[in-house]
């Protein structure tokens, strides 16, 4: 039986995670597949419980589970805590002890919510890409990161760190899944400033010939913010380092309509994969029963493929996803004027009424 660690986490994290189990348990009642499931701490949760955002036994038990699903970590409560104990340390905590080094964040544009993104309807239309974040090096790990005193007085430090094998591992990732896309890969940097993103570039310029078939651009990082949102079709494999990659992806969502539309995926080398939204724990919403649940079930989708090998089941959830757009139903990140907004939970019950009887991987 497969085993999967959930990690509610903190504000809408319990709320949209508990709908993604119920859909997962209702794909494994409707296909045929048996799944286990086991609750641990992160977060904020897991400093008001145990003291620290990432107990012992939440790494131990995520390792020795199949797949990781996490809702998000985080809230105002905890905003004051020092730098480890806060719940994003948890977070960043278990990417580094699993050493999920890739983070896929794909962008998909359900033609139904067209009119839900800012962006012209005409511009969003064939957009299609996945951001490649490479998730446990750069400025959230680099050493010192810390508040001194020093001549001025206070100062504080965050380190931008990159080995050559960290780079190359995540440029091969790109080059390697751009092969099942449109073999493009664009490298984002900031090389024209950074001295890590001019080994972050020739790195990409070396490897780039053993991957003759891929074709590869670089693009500096303000460009990109620009052109995400002037042309997002240009793009097909976007990969970047690991800020440059949590905010342009979080820019990318407004493609979709929504931040709570986009899920996401980490891997590593080998061990449990851990999936999750992209977006946080959205404190302004938590407790209401509004959030968008979507984001985390393209990510149950994304774990039931990736981890499970289940592509055919993964389909049937993003059809599934599809169909209750396609038929209006919305929540309120998504709705337009006068459409009729559905919570958390009627969301939920909508997709999975709109599973397909048979889990096939065309969709
Ligand atoms: N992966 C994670 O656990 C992440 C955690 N965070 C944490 O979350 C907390 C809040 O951060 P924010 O900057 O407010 O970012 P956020 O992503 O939580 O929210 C940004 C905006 O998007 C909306 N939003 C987010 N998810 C939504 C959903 N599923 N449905 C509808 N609307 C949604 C929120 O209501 C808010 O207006 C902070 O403590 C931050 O550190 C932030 C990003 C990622
Ligand atoms: C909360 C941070 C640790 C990370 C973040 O914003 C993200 O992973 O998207
Ligand atoms: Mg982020």
């Amino acid at each position: 039986m497969k085993k999967i660690t959930v990690l509610p986490g903190d504000g809408i994290g319990p709320e949209i995670t508990r709908e993604a189990v119920l859909l997962i348990e209702e794909t494994a009642e409707k296909y045929g597949n048996e799944f286990t499931f086991q609750y641990e701490d992160i977060g904020g949760a897991a400093v008001d419980k145990h003291g620290t955002p990432l107990p012992q036994h939440t790494v131990d038990a995520c390792r020795e589970s199949d797949a990781i699903l996490l809702g998000a970590v985080g809230g105002p409560k905890w905003d004051k805590e020092e730098a480890s104990r806060r719940p994003e340390a948890g977070l960043l905590g278990i990417r580094k002890a699993l050493k999920l080094f890739a983070n896929l964040r794909p962008i998909n544009v359900y033609p139904s919510l067209l009119d839900s993104s800012p962006v012209r309807p005409e511009i969003v239309k064939n957009a299609d890409l996945l951001i490649i974040r490479e998730l446990t090096g750069g400025l959230y790990f680099g050493t010192p990161r810390e508040r001194r005193t020093g001549k001025y007085g206070t100062e504080a430090v965050d380190t931008l760190y990159y080995n050559e094998a960290e780079i190359e591992r995540i440029l091969r990732k790109a080059f390697e899944l751009s092969r099942f896309r449109s073999k493009k890969v664009t490298s984002v940097d900031k090389a024209n400033v950074l001295e890590s993103s001019r080994l972050w570039r020739e790195t990409a310029d070396r490897l780039a010939p053993e991957y003759p078939d891929v074709s590869l651009e670089h693009m500096l990082v303000d460009n990109a913010a620009m052109q995400l949102i002037r042309d997002p079709a240009q793009f097909d494999v976007m990969v970047t380092e690991n800020m440059f990659g949590d905010i342009l992806s979080d820019e990318a969502s407004m493609i979709t309509g929504s931040l709570g539309m986009l899920p996401s995926a980490s891997i590593g080398s080998e061990g449990p994969g851990l999936y999750e939204p992209v977006h946080g724990s959205a404190p302004d919403i938590a407790g209401e029963n509004k959030a968008n649940p979507l984001a985390a079930f393209s990510s149950a989708a994304m774990l039931l493929k990736y981890s499970f090998n289940m592509a055919g089941e993964a389909a049937a959830i993003e059809k599934a996803i599809k169909t209750t757009l396609d038929q209006g139903y919305r929540t309120q990140d998504i709705a337009g004027k006068g459409e009729k907004v559905l919570s958390t939970k009627e969301m939920g019950k909508a997709v999975r009424s709109f599973l397909p009887e048979h889990a096939t991987v065309k969709l």
